[in-house]
């Protein structure tokens, strides 16, 4: 089963008709899967006794519909390595929230996806099960770090998965891959289970072909959770309802800094042609600055990278995961930690480790926690007038294996437009623009909005989709 023409609304017809059963659908999927995955590699578990839920309710539209899910994200029972040596062989014993969720709304999970280990990277290059490839071009990568989330919907092996975004993690794949992923709101949805990397950043959201997709999970896996303290109790809205309307008066906020020379043409051009569609279906235009725009990327890597030094302390070769042969106690720590973890895991761990250092903190951490807050509000400040912020999610689109992840310091400032929606808290989402004039390879429009506005997202996501209908077209990658 190939799931590019579908939806979950004609899977859910399907299999309401009896046209095709929930068990067939589930082999039907891990058969195109390994067929699939020996040119693109998406997947790093796929779990071969994968069941329908008992008794399926077609009312649930996910009822006996295969899901997938990075690989950072627990499920009891089946592999979870967050693509880490040092995770290789562990098997959890207990649910995450959101599959806890989506089981209950009786989908399949039907595997675990390619990521950069443990979410750091962009390019899904830093995993220890290999490189995903890009379906529009299997000489490209997916992006990252939930690359393999959108390589398997992009490519029609799920019609959905889900993924995580701590700087642009759901987004920049998206974007890279012609599909839409959403970061929602910080709180919307629990991260018990997510596997922290920067847990004041991290967010798990959605990943789909067609927008109303995403907002169909997302109505499932939001909301309020007791484990997991940070999750607002506020009500979950019917995401579909903001689908089908039109943009007239909306007011549709565009950075200067989103659309400067450091953004390749074609990427620029396919984005102006999306705020030109807003434009001349009535939406409102308002340039906007947000000038702390040129420190986000220090400021995240500290953050980001303290964070992540303290969450992968427990990694430590004794409780769970890869331990190395060693002849004493701290051997087994130094062991297992330099050989479980990649080179770029090591790089923040050391990062984060000095920067909230008793010499260091004050004149990193802390200032960095300082612009933060400035990021924040300049935020603030355009949705006092605004209800929508836009502008492309990436500067380029999808770039060469290899060609960039031994530049760290490039592969850092390519996160520069998707990072702010972290440190702000905010939903922020990437639909399809179109192809780059100058590649080639799909271009991502991002759409951001006030907390816990995922509506307005969707609105806009919904209307461009049905304007650009950049769904008909297919990945070329994956031609014979
Ligand atoms: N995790 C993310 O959201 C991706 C980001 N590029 C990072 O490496 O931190």
């Amino acid at each position: 089963m190939n799931y590019l023409n579908e939806t979950i609304d004609s899977l859910n017809d399907k299999l309401k008709s009896g046209a095709v059963s929930a068990d067939q659908l589930a082999k039907d999927t891990i058969a195109n899967i390994k067929k699939t995955d020996e040119k693109i590699n998406a997947f790093i578990t796929v779990d071969e006794d994968a069941k329908p839920a008992e008794d399926l309710d077609f009312n649930n539209k996910l009822a006996g519909v295969p899901i997938a899910i990075k690989d950072n994200i627990i499920t009891n029972g089946l592999k979870t390595t967050a693509a880490s040596h040092i995770l290789y062989n562990f098997e959890p014993v207990y649910e995450s929230t959101v599959v806890a969720k989506l089981k209950a709304a009786q989908a399949t999970i039907i595997g675990k996806t390619n990521m950069d280990e443990f979410a750091m990277g962009s390019s899904t290059e830093t995993s220890y099960f290999g490189d995903t490839k890009n379906p529009w071009n299997l000489n490209k990568v997916p992006g990252g770090s939930s690359g393999g989330s959108a390589a398997a919907v992009a490519s029609g092996e799920v019609v959905a998965a889900l993924g995580s975004d701590t700087g642009g993690s759901i987004r920049q794949p998206a974007s890279f891959n012609g599909i839409f992923g959403i970061k929602p709101t910080y709180g919307r949805v629990s991260r018990w289970g997510l596997i922290a990397f920067a847990s004041s950043l991290d967010q798990i959201g959605v990943m789909s072909k067609r927008v109303k997709d995403s907002a169909e999970v997302l109505n499932v896996i939001a909301g309020a959770d007791d484990r997991d303290a940070t999750v607002s109790e506020k009500e979950v809205p019917d995401y579909t309802s903001f689908l089908d309307k039109d943009v007239k008066g909306l007011r549709v906020a565009v950075p200067k800094e989103y659309m400067s020379d450091a953004v390749e043409e074609g990427v620029r051009k396919a984005v102006e042609a999306q705020i030109e569609l807003l434009r001349a279906n009535g939406a409102i235009i308002n340039e906007v600055s947000l000038p702390h725009t040129k420190y986000v990327v220090p400021t995240y890597y500290i953050i980001a990278s303290s964070e992540a030094s303290a969450n992968l302390e427990r990694y430590d070769g004794i409780r769970y995961g890869y331990r190395a042969e060693a002849k004493n106690l701290d051997e087994v720590f130094l062991k297992s930690r330099s050989e479980g973890f990649g080179d770029e895991v090591k790089r923040r761990i050391m990062l984060g480790s000095f920067a909230l250092s008793a010499g260091a903190y004050d004149k990193f951490f802390l200032q960095a926690a300082k612009v933060r807050t400035l990021i924040c509000q300049d935020f603030d400040k355009i949705f006092e007038d605004n209800d929508v912020i836009v502008g492309p999610v990436s500067t380029e689109t999808a770039f060469d294996l290899n060609s960039e992840i031994s530049d760290q310091i490039k592969m850092y400032n390519n996160d520069i437009l998707t990072i702010s929606a972290n440190m702000a808290g905010i939903p922020a989402a990437s639909v399809p623009a179109g192809l780059s004039e100058t590649t080639g390879m799909p271009v991502g429009f991002q759409i951001m909005a006030k907390r816990f506005d995922e509506g307005h997202v969707f609105q806009v996501a919904d209307f461009i989709e049905r304007s650009n209908k950049f769904y008909e077209q297919t990945p070329a990658g994956l031609e014979d």
